[in-house]
């Protein structure tokens, strides 16, 4: 399978990290491939796997190489089991590669030595760091404890996040006595006290409602505004990653199959725009004709004779939007590029043929 790599149009600068940002994060033929235990369905299955074990091996992410320069919020986009989680892991030491090379800050991740995990912090969406027996906050001096906070920068840091996160009145509930959100912005909270220099987010607002997804958004901003914390996330939610993300990797099948801005996928994918223009009277069949005959112009239909559906290259939106003045009284005029949600659709419902996306570089 090829792969796309990000933009070569000059209109649309490379995400890759740039040389004035130092890298923090390389990977090179980063691999995992999980054996696991094959047991077989019901009891004859567990029976027999008494008497005599087999093992499958699963390959999860497949030779990858990348690096990540400090401060940059990179998505981490990929369909069901394409490897995002287990990559996470091998970067925040919770699992060992089998094999490839990775650095982070200096460190060696599955070392899991102290000075490498106070710089870092892993956020799994759907897993709690917290204890929900009691408040948040014993969780949160647990926490102090454990990266060997000064009373005043633990103070500091809660100030900061309770406020940034309007969570100060929940501090003292126990955790099992709150809402998902709630949950999660004091999860958040609890992996961001020690400030770390580095945040693994999976699958961050899953779960949760568009105001709480929103407010879980314009706090991780702040957070890298402030404090340049180099933030990589994998979300299924692409609201998530157009809102954060500056660059996206896409992996699939366990392989880096793009590497770049999230337009440059956008437009390799859907090199052309659409255009919908809505008229006060119904529009000349003829003068419509002559739309259609241009080059890198497709005329789509939605019915109506007040309103022309175009899909338009690019290059050619210009032109195309003065003809349409032309055409008579306009209502209402729309230039869209096409969804990046259904982008991700079409790629993952295609799975093997992301290479084919566009002119984008193709390895
Ligand atoms: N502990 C494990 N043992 C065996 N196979 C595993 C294990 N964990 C994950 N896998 C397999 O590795 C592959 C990658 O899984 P991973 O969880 O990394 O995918 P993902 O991209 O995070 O998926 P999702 O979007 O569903 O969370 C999948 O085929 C999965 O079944």
């Amino acid at each position: 399978m090829t792969s796309v790599h990000a933009s070569t149009d000059p209109a649309q600068p490379d995400a890759r990290p740039q040389p004035d940002r130092p890298t923090v994060i390389a990977a090179a033929g980063l691999t995992k491939t999980y054996t696991f235990h094959d047991q077989g369905a019901g009891l004859a299955g567990a029976v027999r796997s008494l008497v005599r074990r087999r093992y499958q091996t699963r390959l999860a992410v497949d030779s990858i190489d990348f690096t990540i320069g400090r401060g940059e919020v990179v998505g981490l986009l990929g369909p069901n089991g394409a490897g995002k989680t287990t990559t996470l892991k091998m970067l925040s030491g919770l699992l060992y590669p089998t094999s490839g090379e990775l650095e982070i800050l200096g460190h060696t991740p599955s070392r899991r030595r102290p000075d490498y995990l106070r710089r870092i912090a892993l956020v799994m969406g759907q897993k709690t760091m917290l204890w929900w027996d009691v408040p948040a906050m014993e969780s949160l001096l647990l926490h102090k404890e454990m990266y060997d906070l000064s009373t005043a920068e633990f103070e500091r840091n809660v100030d900061e996040l309770a406020e940034l996160l309007e969570v100060r009145d929940l501090l003292n509930v126990q955790v099992r006595k709150v809402s998902l959100g709630e949950r999660m912005k004091l999860e958040l909270m609890a992996a961001l006290v020690h400030r770390p220099e580095i945040l693994f987010l999976d699958e961050p607002t899953i779960g949760l409602d568009v105001v709480a997804k929103a407010r879980v958004r314009a706090f991780l901003a702040e957070v890298t505004r402030r404090h340049g914390t180099t933030i990589l996330v994998t979300s299924h939610d692409m609201d998530d990653i157009e809102a954060l993300c500056s660059r996206v990797m896409v992996i699939d099948h366990g392989r880096l199959q793009y590497d770049g801005s999230l337009s440059g996928l956008v437009h390799a994918a859907r090199p052309r725009k659409l255009v919908r223009a809505t008229y006060a009277r119904p529009v000349d069949a003829s003068a419509l004709a002559g739309l259609a005959d241009l080059d890198g112009v497709a005329v789509g239909s939605d019915g109506s004779d007040q309103t022309v559906s175009l899909e338009v290259e690019r290059e050619r939106t210009g032109e195309v939007l003065e003809q349409l003045t032309r055409l008579g009284p306009l209502v209402d005029l729309d230039v869209a590029d096409a969804d990046v949600e259904e982008i991700m659709r079409d790629l993952f419902l295609r799975r093997g043929t992301v290479g084919t996306v566009g002119t984008e570089q193709v390895r």
